[in-house]
């Protein structure tokens, strides 16, 4: 959608927003849907480069579910998800590597040099970035169920620290960093770490204005089936009440959760756009009615008002 019939409006409107944001730390993480087709990926790269040459500082976190899926289904591995995250065995482990800090990961690096981003792909692994310990069997009830049941995600992290100095060595010499969300445990353990998880903990630790979300549908909907019950603002507790509602499910459990730690963390602002809609990140960032649906801590900003 174009930002305003007048050119120069849309550019003088846009200015503001440039201003506000130079230098500050936006964290983007790109979900599975997206990246899977070569087209929204690329889209997704060139609107990440457009707020890099805006001198916004991007930290990319990318999924890969859907990729992972895939690649399990040829090796006959099951593919087993409860409450939006996956239970990873050894051999779907080997699985994630492959995926997540393999292919997906390098295709994404090569769309985002392609548009001009210096991209420098990393994993939690790398250099301690994310330390995680074996998540313990935990109790799970799942929307529309009224007793909860014992899952063991086998070698899923819980993250316990995040050391932010890499992804700082690396801002500091103007590049991009990427991170796939694998995380290190004890004596060389490996664990696969929901990506929503990683890129929350991530925006907390440094200190980041704003962290997106880019998924498949328009942002967060009231009604899942219903493209157009876009909620455009919502605070913690609007969040809290759809999620008691049920309304919340599969993958949006893991990111209630993320954008919950988010905020909490310090985080200015959490945004869901969409990653098929064209543009829709920059008309976010770049507009006043924003494109998708801006999470906030509490209600500072009144509905009508700018979202920036
Ligand atoms: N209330 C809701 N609003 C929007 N999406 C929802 C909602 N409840 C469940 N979802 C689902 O959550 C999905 C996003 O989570 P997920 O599949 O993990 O995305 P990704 O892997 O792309 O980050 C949406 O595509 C949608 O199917
Ligand atoms: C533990 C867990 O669920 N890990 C995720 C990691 C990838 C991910 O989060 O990808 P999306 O953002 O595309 O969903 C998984 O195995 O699917």
């Amino acid at each position: 959608m174009p930002l305003s019939p007048d050119p120069y409006a849309a550019l003088r409107n846009a200015a503001k927003y440039v201003k506000q944001f130079r230098s500050k730390t936006f964290v983007v993480k790109l979900g599975g849907a997206v990246l899977t087709d070569p087209r929204t990926r690329k889209t997704a790269c060139e609107q990440i480069a457009l707020l890099w040459a805006f001198s916004i500082r991007p930290v990319v976190v990318h999924g890969g579910g859907p990729e992972l899926d895939a690649l399990c289904d040829a090796l006959h591995l099951p593919i087993e998800k409860v409450a939006g995250r996956r239970i990873t065995s050894a051999p779907v482990l080997d699985a994630a590597k492959m995926v997540l800090a393999g292919k997906l990961h390098t295709d994404l690096l090569a769309d985002l040099q392609a548009a001009g981003v210096p991209a420098v792909g990393l994993s939690g692994v790398d250099a301690g970035l994310i330390k995680a310990r074996k998540r313990p069997p935990v109790l799970v009830t799942e929307p529309g169920e009224t007793q909860g049941r014992m899952v063991d995600y086998g070698l899923v992290g819980d993250i316990e620290s995040v050391d932010t100095r890499v992804v700082e060595h690396l801002r500091s010499a103007d590049y991009v960093p990427v991170i796939a969300p694998l995380s290190g445990g004890q004596d060389g353990a490996v664990y696969n770490t929901n990506a929503d998880t990683v890129a929350a903990a991530l925006a907390a630790a440094l200190h980041a204005e704003k962290l997106f979300f880019m998924v498949e549908v328009p942002g967060l909907l009231k009604d899942v089936s219903d493209p157009s019950s876009l909620i455009s603002l919502a605070t913690l507790s609007d969040l809290a009440s759809l999620e008691a509602e049920g309304r919340l499910t599969g993958g949006m459990r893991p990111k209630a959760h993320a954008m919950r730690h988010a905020l909490v963390g310090g985080v200015g602002s959490v945004h869901l756009v969409s990653g098929k809609q064209s543009d829709a990140l920059l008309e976010e960032v770049f507009t006043n009615e924003g494109s998708g649906t801006m999470v906030v801590r509490e209600h500072a900003v009144k509905h009508g008002e700018a979202k920036g």
